[in-house]
């Protein structure tokens, strides 16, 4: 089996590429590394040339900021951190503008949060801001716009934002440069015998088969395990994702030039890298942005039967009323929401509830209206409530499943 990117030959590839505050910054001086940015900038300049569309992730503006205000460390209250990255934001673009402007090549500059996205008419408007830029041979430079976001819309790390930025602008290639040449089984700063891992068909099955507690920068807020999660939510949307070292950009050209295929995964010729096959099949645009781009807001939990309907082989099903035991958090109707449900696994002398995660889903209902008609049929529901806006709580269109079935 290969997996190669989406448009099956290297002419025109969209890339983006991430590169995290250990890459932009010196840890001790929080100086910009100038001659890494510039070799990642003639890089970028580099496969424009080629034909090839590119969006940069780029951490940093903490970091640059902390340098504006000679502050040695990172402040502990949070509205003081977005302080420091709005200072440090300007600074990092004209950065960057002065770098690409050397090699005639225009830049913009993308702030997102997850927020932003949550609404599905504000998700496409940046899709299609993304897709305009890149067709006027624009490189977007996007970061997360720090002075928002505060945990509950965060990304969190630029890691899974730059997993959203490909989903979105539906790259072959995400890029995720980093400290470490690529994953391994173990630190290998701390452990000599740790092991490079060069190729990964299911990030999920990894998790047991590495340790990865290599910690980020103390600037940055990613690390090895937010690098699995982003490789996990990319080549879900098909994305073909390659960890590999900041400080060798060109090595991106390399590895994008060497057609791939499970027979030369271990070709010495390439320098050390980490790649993530895209899955075959990968989700559709809107199921991946229900699951990736929404925050849940609350939890139903369904039945056996239900679970069973919703996850059926070939033909899933809505979610209905009768299905649904119980409702968690406050909600209304077109919000996300999770869907799990509670089995009771006997032991000898005691009973163990054991909660399983099934998928997500934008119901049709308010939390207190699931309440009112969960167990009942859909024929109930005038009756129950005065009025039936929709004979399911979730369509299956607005459904994805996230535990393993067969189709
Ligand atoms: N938005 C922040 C990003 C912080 C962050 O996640 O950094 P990293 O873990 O180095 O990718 C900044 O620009 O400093």
């Amino acid at each position: 089996m290969s997996r190669n990117p989406r448009s099956g030959n290297s002419q025109s590839l969209t890339l983006v590429i991430k590169l995290g505050t250990s890459s932009i910054c010196d840890i001790e001086t929080n100086l910009p590394l100038l001659s890494n940015l510039s070799l990642l900038v003639e890089t970028i300049v580099k496969l424009r040339s080629l034909g090839h569309r590119v969006v940069l992730v780029t951490s940093g503006a903490i970091g640059i900021g902390l340098r504006r205000l000679n502050m040695d460390k990172k402040p502990k209250k949070l509205n003081e951190i977005q302080a420091v990255a709005a200072i440090g934001q300007g600074r990092l673009m004209r950065m960057y503008d002065d770098l690409f402007s050397q090699l005639n090549q225009p830049i913009a500059q993308v702030l997102l949060t997850r927020h932003d996205l949550a609404d599905r008419t504000q998700y496409l408007n940046a899709v299609n801001t993304f897709s305009a830029l890149l067709n006027m041979g624009v490189v977007p430079v996007v970061n997360e716009n720090d002075t928002i976001s505060v945990s509950e819309i965060k990304f969190g790390d630029n890691d899974t934002l730059s997993a959203i930025t490909a989903g979105m602008v539906n790259a072959d290639y995400l890029f995720l440069m980093t400290d470490v040449d690529c994953l391994y089984t173990d630190n290998p700063t701390t452990n000599p015998n740790a092991k490079p891992v060069k190729v990964v068909e299911d990030v999920s099955a990894l998790r047991d088969k590495v340790i990865v507690s290599s910690p980020g920068s103390s600037l940055g807020t990613g690390g090895m395990v937010t690098k699995l999660i982003a490789a996990e939510l990319a080549t879900a949307a098909g994305v073909t994702t390659i960890i590999c070292r900041g400080s060798a950009p060109k090595n991106i050209i390399s590895i994008i030039n060497h057609p791939f295929s499970n027979n030369n995964q271990n070709s010495e010729s390439l320098p050390l890298h980490t790649r993530f096959l895209a899955k075959d099949n990968p989700m559709l645009d809107r199921k991946w942005w229900i699951l990736h781009g929404l925050h849940s807001v609350g939890t139903i939990f369904i039945d056996e039967g239900a679970v069973k309907a919703v996850t059926k082989v070939g033909q899933k099903s809505s979610l209905f009323a009768a299905g649904i035991v119980k409702v968690e958090g406050y909600f209304v109707a077109n919000q996300a929401v999770d869907l799990k449900i509670e089995r009771t696994i006997k032991h000898e002398d005691t009973n163990e509830v054991e909660t399983v995660m099934i998928g997500k889903g934008l119901v049709n209902y308010s939390s207190i209206e699931i309440s009112r008609i969960k167990g009942f049929q859909s024929s109930d529901i005038e009756n129950l409530l005065g009025y039936a806006d929709s004979e399911c709580v979730i369509h299956r269109d607005n459904l994805v499943i996230t535990i393993k079935t067969d189709d």
